[in-house]
């Protein structure tokens, strides 16, 4: 595949582009796409001509390559490694925004040097397009890492821990893995491992025979055979008991168990996601969990970042979130509303959020959601309204525009504009917005 001058011949390797049954587009050096497959054009069927174009401008519609806004750029990663590299990109596609797992693999000249790179790209399957009702939002920085840990792990049968704050999406986390996973038509089961008395949680789990206790009037399959060729997700996994820990132990390690009352050794095919809250590292430590027991739940963990850390997240989830709260009800957000939503700490997550636009759409009559709907509103007006893990939580909120003295923050901060609308919590257009407001323009 090389002419005369050693360079690749691009006539045979668009043909060979041709016999590949995923979408795939070869691009140059400088990111320009040379030609794309007919897999991929049929994604892409009534867009425009995509050969010539660059490829952060189709697929992120941005005006700069990917690094430069931000993200990872597989093309400057393998520039530098040399080697094939896979990332996973949020793309605008012409069914929305989704996610699709990026892969490119460098051509080289006769001399070695990488003239071309070929790059497929396919969506991540079972990740639904964001504006699906059931999907996962998010398109930070922080968010998408965590989608390449989840893409990367999903596919295999490793056991995975997902660890985070309450309210970030965990339960939510475990279901993409088992919709992206060859497990996808088989069961996904969850199991609350919270909320149970000791004896009650291993009948649950593994099932009982008829007279193994007290009340055990029949028969009775556990979650574990429910979950049979699918996959079990053990919520709050750091709840269990220490004497059921051992049991989960064997089933991790022999892939046994036995229902609560026979001596029966019964085969089980689960593939195990787990999650908790809880600082289980500290609990090995503390001898509350046992260390083989994490080791084993722990073979691919995942962190899920706090809402706080997810920037712009904040207003894309709440516009989504609205829509799905407010039920075909056109319900706006105010700037001012959106001003506080962003700055907010929310303690409780994306769950919090949920809850408090929902809260919202009820108190709110007309077609905007507006401050005095929001905590803050609440607070100032009917402090018996606010939650008692709000009014906590407020107090580490960032001030609100109109509780600031500005004048006499601008006297004594060095710095741009824009860090000092950092510094203070707020938006950009907020501090712009106060400063004309006050004259200080
Ligand atoms: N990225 C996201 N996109 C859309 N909705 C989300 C996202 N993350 C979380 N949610 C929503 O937030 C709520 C809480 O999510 P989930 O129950 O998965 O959190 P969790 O981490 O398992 O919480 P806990 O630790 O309290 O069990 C749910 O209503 C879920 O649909």
């Amino acid at each position: 595949m090389a002419d005369n001058n050693g360079s690749p011949q691009l006539s045979e390797l668009v043909s060979f582009l041709q016999t590949l049954p995923e979408p795939h587009i070869l691009c140059d050096r400088n990111y320009r796409i040379i030609a794309a497959n007919d897999a991929y054009r049929a994604n892409w069927l009534d867009q425009q001509e995509v050969v010539g174009r660059k490829c952060y401008e189709v697929s992120h519609r941005y005006d700069v390559p990917c690094d430069q806004a931000g993200e990872f750029c597989p093309l400057q990663r393998s520039l530098r490694s040399g080697q094939r590299e896979r990332v996973l990109h949020l793309h605008h596609t012409p069914q929305g925004e989704s996610f699709e797992n990026i892969e490119l693999s460098p051509i080289r000249d006769a001399s070695g040097e990488i003239v071309y790179y070929i790059e497929k790209l396919e969506p991540l399957p079972g990740a639904r397009s964001q504006a699906h009702a059931q999907g996962l939002i998010g398109r930070s920085p922080a968010f998408v890492r965590m989608m390449e840990m989840v893409a990367r792990v999903a596919p295999s049968d490793a056991a995975v821990l997902l660890q985070g704050e309450s309210g970030t999406g965990k339960e939510l986390v475990a279901g993409a893995i088992h919709r992206i996973s060859k497990r996808a038509d088989q069961p996904f089961v969850a199991v609350d491992c919270s909320g149970l008395p000791e004896t009650l949680f291993e009948s649950e789990l593994f099932g009982h025979e008829r007279g193994a206790f007290t009340g055990a009037t029949v028969r009775k399959t556990g979650l574990v055979e429910a979950a049979a060729g699918g996959t079990l997700f053990l919520d709050e996994v750091g709840d269990i008991p220490l004497s059921i820990q051992v049991k989960l132990l064997r089933l991790l390690e022999t892939g046994t168990y036995r229902r609560v009352g026979s001596p029966e050794l019964r085969k089980a095919e689960v593939r195990i996601v787990s999650a908790t809250h809880r600082p289980l590292a500290e609990m090995v430590e503390t001898g509350s969990f046992r260390q083989d027991l994490f080791y084993r739940l722990n073979i691919f963990p995942i962190f899920l970042p706090p809402l706080r850390e997810r920037g712009d997240d904040v207003l894309l989830l709440a516009e989504a979130l609205l829509a799905r709260v407010a039920a075909g009800r056109p319900l706006g957000i105010s700037a001012d509303a959106r001003a506080w939503l962003s700055a907010y700490a929310y303690p409780g997550n994306v769950r919090e959020l949920r809850n408090l636009l929902e809260r919202a759409c009820l108190l709110c009559d007309g077609d905007e959601i507006r401050p005095e709907h929001l905590p803050v509103g609440m607070q100032a007006g009917r402090p018996d309204l606010v939650p008692s893990h709000l009014a906590g939580a407020t107090a580490s909120r960032p001030a609100l525009p109109a509780e600031v003295d500005l004048p006499a923050v601008l006297r004594s901060f060095r710095g741009s504009r824009k860090a000092l609308a950092a510094h203070l919590g707020w938006s950009e257009r907020t501090l712009y917005r106060r400063l004309k407001a006050l004259g200080l323009k």
